[in-house]
């Protein structure tokens, strides 16, 4: 790094100071915090992310401003790799190092011996695309990534201003691969897909029913508002323009947690009518149904690990039905990725379907990389957050198939299907508007309501809590996260509550983007799944203490 990099970056740090006893982690998707905390953080991961397109031959990366389903006051920074993925986990310890530097100096060291170990060449072309949600913080937020990613010398900042952070993912991949990578490219690429998953529908009658869809006061709903479908039928609720909280009493996260009506739904039009809600940057989606008038705001919940057995039933029948001369196994190997969130019941459905299920670590960038080891690697957090992998050479197996089949077979079809749901699914990471449309075409497909849907299998009850600790990294867990090797002790504990119901079961993890621990518990009823929950809670509250 020569003298005029070094004063570039000098100049621009001391614009950006580490606020005091700021400590932040990558955690499980970037960094997160109160917003008006985060101008140092954001400067420097724009630092990072330029560094990012330098060292991988100017590919684009992308930088995005959200704290996702976090209230409306915190806000956040992560990376997109340049194949539209997660920051590579090998960059995550200099992300720590350099958003936690106490000093312009420190920062600049740390920089460049970073860029010397990693043979970085200072000088080249980097582009950076920038976008954010719609938190208030994010416009004053995005001017210091411009600022970060512009003082590493030959690198450019692409404000791409207001984007659900799928869109801007599936941009960097798009350009990457050198395809046209606007919002308006991204729309069109749904569309042709979506027309073309509905053209192979086998029924005759196409009938389309309303859905109802809650943005979360956010920027998936506004997207979704631009995004117009001449085939389906969306009303969109909770899309901000009206003045409700990003998030409060809305979107996905809270939905899925509480199993409660989002504000703005529950009314007696709104029973038995199929509703989606999205989380506030749109990468996360779930269905539900209010179940009747007297139901009191509880609804029945469709989450991320029933979105992943709808798919892999269609996913599955479509190969079954070219894959089926003898050979089975030899075309295609499909797998399923969960985490210990996933309700059992689901698990359980999913291995009587035959199917190969892997578990992986909470947070969407250990589900991918188990996922892309498959030709077909479907992936869910039960709240919501999921893809669909299509590996290239089986897309190029694919294609190569749909030219010798005879159009119009059965077989012809089930390929042409896969192919499009290869390009309407979002295969950079989760996306709530591909997600949500690909729902709706195979429900179309199936000839099945949200109700039958859902009777794909019965979750078993589960309670989720939050317990605020003084600590949260006094809880350290085994890598499959389902047992707790810290605070010694506490997983005795836990066990001996767990054995007290049946089809108990229970973890605790520190959350990676709140300041909390989380407790999961599941078991026979709700009564039991309530207590188990609570249960575990005091103890963890009885091992950290409370703050
Ligand atoms: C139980 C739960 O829902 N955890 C979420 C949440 O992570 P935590 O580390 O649990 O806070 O946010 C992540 C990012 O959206 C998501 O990947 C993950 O599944
Ligand atoms: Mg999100």
């Amino acid at each position: 790094m020569d003298d005029t990099q070094i004063a570039s970056l000098l100049k621009s740090s001391d614009l950006f100071p580490l606020p005091q006893s700021l400590k932040l982690s990558y955690g499980t998707a970037g960094f997160r915090g109160d917003a008006s905390l985060l101008d140092s953080t954001v400067y420097r991961v724009g630092i990072l992310s330029a560094l990012r397109s330098l060292k991988l031959g100017s590919s684009t990366v992308g930088l995005m401003i959200t704290a996702s389903h976090n209230k409306v006051s915190d806000n956040g920074v992560k990376v997109a790799d340049p194949s539209g993925g997660m920051l590579s986990q090998e960059w995550e310890p200099f992300a720590d190092q350099i958003a936690n530097a106490s000093s312009s100096e420190e920062l600049v060291w740390l920089i460049k011996e970073f860029v010397e170990r990693e043979k970085i060449s200072i000088g080249g072309v980097g582009e950076v695309l920038l976008g954010r949600d719609t938190r208030p913080s994010g416009y004053s937020l995005l001017r210091a990534a411009e600022i970060g990613v512009s003082s590493v010398l030959g690198c450019v900042a692409v404000d791409k201003d207001l984007l659900t952070t799928p869109l801007l993912h599936w941009m960097v991949r798009a350009k990457n691969k050198g395809l046209n990578a606007s919002k308006y490219d991204y729309f069109e690429n749904l569309t042709t897909s979506l027309m073309c998953l509905i053209d192979l529908i086998p029924v005759s009658e196409f009938k389309i029913t309303k859905l109802v869809l809650d943005g979360a006061n956010g920027v998936g709903g506004q997207v979704m508002n631009e995004f117009s479908f001449c085939t389906l039928d969306v009303e969109i609720r909770n899309t901000g323009f009206q003045g409700g909280v990003l998030n409060e009493g809305v979107g996905a996260d809270f939905v899925q947690k509480e199993k409660v009506v989002p504000l703005g739904f529950g009314s007696k039009d709104d029973v038995g009518v199929r509703c989606a809600s999205f989380d506030g940057d749109a990468d996360r989606l779930v269905y539900f149904y209010v179940p009747s008038e007297s139901s009191g705001g509880k609804i029945e919940l469709l989450d991320g690990d029933k979105i992943l057995s709808l798919f892999a039933l269609f996913v599955k029948e479509q190969l079954n039905t070219f894959d089926d001369d003898g050979k089975e196994g030899e075309l295609s190997r499909l797998g399923v990725v969960q985490t210990a969130y996933a309700n059992g019941a689901s698990t359980d459905y999913l291995k009587g379907l035959g199917l190969d299920v892997v578990f992986a670590k909470t947070g969407v960038k250990h589900l991918h990389e188990k996922a892309a080891e498959f030709d077909v690697g479907i992936y869910f957090e039960a709240n919501g957050h999921g893809t669909i992998l299509f590996s290239e050479s089986f897309v190029s197996l694919l294609v190569g198939k749909q030219k010798d089949l005879s159009e119009g077979s059965d077989e012809y079809n089930a390929v042409s299907r896969l192919v499009a749901v290869s390009n309407l699914i979002n295969q950079a990471v989760g996306d709530a508007i591909s997600g949500l449309l690909l729902v709706e075409v195979i429900l179309q497909h199936m000839g099945w309501s949200v109700q039958k849907w859902n009777e794909l299998y019965k979750d078993l009850p589960s309670r989720q809590v939050k317990v605020e600790v003084p600590d949260r990294t006094a809880v350290v867990t085994t890598s499959e996260e389902t047992e707790a090797l810290k605070p010694l002790g506490i997983q005795d504990a836990i066990n001996g509550e767990i054995k007290k119901y049946k089809r108990g079961r229970a973890f605790i993890r520190p959350s990676g983007t709140e300041d909390v621990v989380r407790v999961y518990a599941e078991a026979s009823t709700q009564e039991d799944a309530d207590s188990l929950g609570d249960s575990v809670a005091q103890l963890v509250k009885s091992f950290l203490g409370s703050s």
